[in-house]
């Protein structure tokens, strides 16, 4: 499990671990580790000596960071150039450090475009010791012609120090650029007012930006590097899985020699409609290879999914008169007439401890009746919107944008005001259970999976992962974490380069996801 921490949270532990070490201790610690990581990517492809670092160093603790890693290179022969870009508040510790290791410095005003695009276009690696967690808002105009230059170069390698420049540490926001054209003739600004780094080297923990779109864009890989935080740190806000932690859920749940279907759980779908019977197809086909025993589904394609999935127990009445199973998925397809609603109602009628998940056309309905039909009433429910349905949920001041602008705090809005867990759909998807434990963030997943019908699969999949045991929050992470990695294979392969797929693409990968989980799950990473 990889974890974040706020910047308020790793602030404190700072202040608490500064006070017993000498000063300057902790940031020599994230110094030595910060040019470590950068030693070995350069020894990728060669050696240190002679290679070009640029530093790029603001008026922080971050730009301190830089400098002292930038003079460490210096001292192993490599050839480098800070640019300071507030120069007269450089750190004045690192600043000299990088000047006695043989470092040369030029402070921004100095370095016009044409001499920053030389510079920038002869670094092998550029270190980003701009802003870190200090950083307020988007990246301030002074800085951004240098950023937009070394965005346009051949490209370095760029190593974010702590954080990318620019990004919201806590949230993983940036701030757009506006269209039109900067002083001086530069081009139109692309993008974000931030850092695009192929390298985070993180200090004491990561923090929850770095992972959460479009924060975790901008942050590229992230290494963490000890400086002895983890004591004075406190629980988590973030808890990013890694392939041990899905393995060891995965492992769980395998069949043993006594299992049998009903013991692996049933899961009930309630989904399609006569307009949309697809949505049962891919529900059911997510929940076949989910990992329960048996499927069974109640509605209107009933003969359309035992055609296409023999396997499956059907009926087309309403769910509670189904028969047993041990979670139930309702909602997509299900359209939004009153025959929908009645189906609705008839799994909200159902035992109060049976799990339920409740998506897409369900959380129209959940949306309209209000929190209070499921909290305190459905401790084990489950609901998975994407950022549209999240904020008719959340309602008033509430809009898909926003949501996307702010989904950990859209999650959490959530689950704290239904009382129940809640999987939010998108480019990061997040889970989060009410109360003030850590919001669980997918770092699987690609762009590929925004595809019609793939939040049905991922609906079926988590059902069955419901109905396998556990709590809600543990299926809907396995789930989503399979699903993302699912949508990879299908859309990647064994290869770089991605193509299109079908929902169905994401479901049929799942089988070979799950034994790549579990067969590589003794080691961590994604
Ligand atoms: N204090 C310490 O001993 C340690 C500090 N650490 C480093 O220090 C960093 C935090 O240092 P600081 O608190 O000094 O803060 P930062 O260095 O992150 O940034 C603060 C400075 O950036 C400027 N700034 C803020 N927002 C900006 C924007 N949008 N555009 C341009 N400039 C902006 C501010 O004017 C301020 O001078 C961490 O991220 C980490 O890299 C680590 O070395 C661990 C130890
Ligand atoms: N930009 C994106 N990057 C990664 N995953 C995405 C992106 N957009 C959507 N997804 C994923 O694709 C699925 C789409 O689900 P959903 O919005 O319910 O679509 P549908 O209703 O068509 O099935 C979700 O799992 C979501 O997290
Ligand atoms: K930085």
């Amino acid at each position: 499990m990889r974890v974040a921490h706020s910047v308020a949270k790793v602030r404190e532990a700072e202040e608490a671990l500064m006070a017993r070490l000498p000063e300057g201790a902790l940031m020599q610690r994230a110094a030595a580790g910060l040019a470590a990581v950068c030693a070995r990517l350069l020894r990728e492809s060669g050696r240190v000596r002679g290679r070009v670092v640029v530093v790029l160093a603001g008026s922080g603790g971050n730009g301190g960071d830089a400098l002292y890693a930038g003079a460490r290179l210096a001292g192993r022969g490599a050839e480098v150039h800070a640019v300071l870009t507030a120069p007269k508040r450089a750190h004045p510790g690192g600043l000299a450090a990088l000047r006695a290791a043989g470092g040369r410095v030029a402070e921004l005003g100095d370095v016009d475009g044409a001499a920053a695009a030389a510079l920038l276009g002869r670094a092998e690696l550029v270190l980003d010791g701009i802003v870190g967690i200090g950083g307020r808002g988007g990246l301030r105009d002074e800085v951004m012609p240098l950023v937009r230059v070394l965005r346009g170069v051949r490209r370095p390698l760029v190593v974010a120090v702590d954080v990318p420049s620019g990004v919201d540490a806590d949230t993983g926001a940036v701030v757009p650029e506006t269209a039109a054209a900067g002083p001086d003739g530069e081009p139109a600004g692309l993008g974000a007012r931030a850092v695009r780094a192929d390298v985070t080297v993180t200090f004491g923990t990561g923090k929850p930006g770095l992972f959460v779109d479009p924060g975790a864009q901008h942050a590229g890989a992230v290494e963490l590097v000890d400086i002895g935080l983890e004591p004075w740190l406190g629980a988590a806000d973030l808890l990013i899985p890694q392939h041990a932690d899905v393995a060891r859920r995965l492992r769980g749940i395998a069949p043993r020699p006594e299992s049998d279907k009903y013991r692996r759980g049933v899961v009930g779908i309630a989904a399609g409609s006569a307009r949309y019977p697809g949505a049962a197809l891919l529900s059911v086909a997510g929940a076949a290879r989910g990992g329960a025993g048996a499927v069974r589904y109640a509605g209107a394609a009933a003969r359309e999914v035992v055609r296409a999935h023999p396997e499956t127990l059907v009926s087309d009445g309403l769910p509670g008169g189904a028969g047993r199973v041990q979670a139930w998925v309702v909602g997509p397809g299900l359209s939004r007439d009153e025959h929908a609603a009645r189906i609705v109602d008839d799994v909200l009628a159902l035992e109060a401890v049976l799990p339920k998940l409740f998506d897409a056309d369900a959380l129209a309905l959940v949306a309209e009746r209000g929190p209070q039909v499921l909290r305190g009433r459905h401790p084990n429910a489950l609901l998975t919107p994407h950022a549209g349905e999240a904020a008719r949920l959340l309602g008033e001041g509430w809009s898909a944008a926003r949501v996307e602008a702010e989904r950990i705090a859209a999650v959490r809005e959530l689950a704290g005001r239904y009382g129940v867990a809640v999987l939010l759909k998108g480019s990061t998807t997040l889970l989060a259970a009410p109360g003030d434990g850590p919001v669980h963030v997918n770092p699987t997943g690609t762009g590929w999976l925004a595809t019609a019908g793939s939040g049905d699969v991922l609906a079926g999949l988590a059902g069955a992962q419901l109905a396998a045991g556990g709590s809600a929050l543990g299926a809907g992470a396995t789930a989503a974490y399979l699903h993302g990695l699912a949508g990879r294979r299908a859309a990647f392969g064994d290869g770089a380069v991605g193509a299109p797929i079908t929902a169905g693409d994401v479901a049929a990968a799942l089988p070979e996801v799950w034994r790549q989980v579990v067969s590589s799950g003794a080691s961590d990473g994604v």
